[in-house]
């Protein structure tokens, strides 16, 4: 992942693209990650299978699913989080920016650094808000401390923070409130510049407030980020997404415009699931 990233401009809908109706969208927005026949195998048993998907650019692509069928493996599987369970394998193609991530010149932190992550549980490091942001530059060598001031406000203004923290920089970041602390977390996962934001159901420890303050700055995001977010709550799937992917027993069962599958959804087991059938 050393190469310089560039869109793959020869995307063309295949099978799990979203469908034509959004032609605007289409034109507006290439795939930055796509899966072809991707599968992910703890032992012998398939966390995901054969997954063929497209994910655009500057979009927000909701995961949805019962639980155990696959949604944490696959968002796992876009920064390789996953290589860290021993006796795992792949098997298809899994890329972000036409790049194959399991290609084993891959450098994973590059990878990490295209591909952030944000947990369902905040984890800011034992350290003051100002080093928590400041982490991820130092690493890739940036001393400069006028320069890391510029990255640490502007990453948090970028998670919507800044106005409550700006005077407080010093202050240990586990002071800070659960809803903070998960905005601290994606303020620290913008400081290394990434392409891509996964993430694992981050509202799912916060009250509604907080929550909604997070689904805010996603829509926010959106425009200088390509988000990515598992969640088992299909009304945050509706208001944050505009594609959503429905994974059941490790399949993808259907992909496409987030109004059109919780409207209008073409398989029967997603009406099941979001009309509350099953899950
Ligand atoms: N570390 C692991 N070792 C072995 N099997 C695993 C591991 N993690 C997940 N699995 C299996 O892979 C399948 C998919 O799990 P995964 O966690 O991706 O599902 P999920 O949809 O995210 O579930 P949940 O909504 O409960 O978080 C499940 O059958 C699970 O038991």
């Amino acid at each position: 992942m050393n190469k310089t990233i560039t869109l793959d401009k020869s995307l063309t809908n295949k099978t799990n693209s979203a469908p034509d109706s959004d032609s605007k969208a289409h034109q507006q927005s290439a795939a930055l990650i796509k899966a072809e026949n991707f599968s992910f195998f703890y032992g012998s048993k398939a966390g995901v299978k054969d997954v063929t998907i497209d994910i655009y650019q500057g979009k927000v692509t909701a995961i949805i699913g019962p639980s155990g069928c696959g949604k944490s493996t696959f968002l796992r599987s876009i920064n390789r989080m996953n290589d860290l369970i021993p006796n795992t394998r792949t098997e298809g193609v899994l890329s972000v920016n036409g790049n194959n991530i399991y290609d084993k010149r891959v450098n994973l932190v590059n990878l990490r650094q295209q591909v952030g992550m944000v947990f369902q549980r905040p984890n800011p490091f034992a350290k003051s808000i100002y080093d928590n942001i400041a982490f991820g530059p130092r690493l890739q060598g940036i001393s400069n401390s006028i320069e890391l001031d510029e990255i640490v406000e502007s990453c948090l203004r970028g998670a919507a923070i800044w106005d409550e923290v700006k005077d407080d920089l010093k202050k240990s970041a586990l002071a800070l409130s659960g809803g903070q602390q998960q905005r601290l977390c994606i303020a620290r996962t913008l400081a290394t510049k990434p392409r891509v934001v996964l993430m694992d159901e981050p509202c799912s420890a916060l009250d509604p407030v907080a929550t909604a303050r997070i689904e805010d700055l996603i829509t926010e995001l959106k425009e200088k980020y390509t988000i990515v977010i598992v969640t088992h709550n299909m009304q945050q799937a509706a208001r944050v997404s505009e594609y959503t992917a429905f994974f059941c027993m490790g399949d993808l069962v259907e992909y496409g415009l987030t109004d059109q599958l919780f409207t209008n959804p073409v398989q029967k087991s997603t009406e099941d699931y979001i009309t509350g059938r099953f899950g």
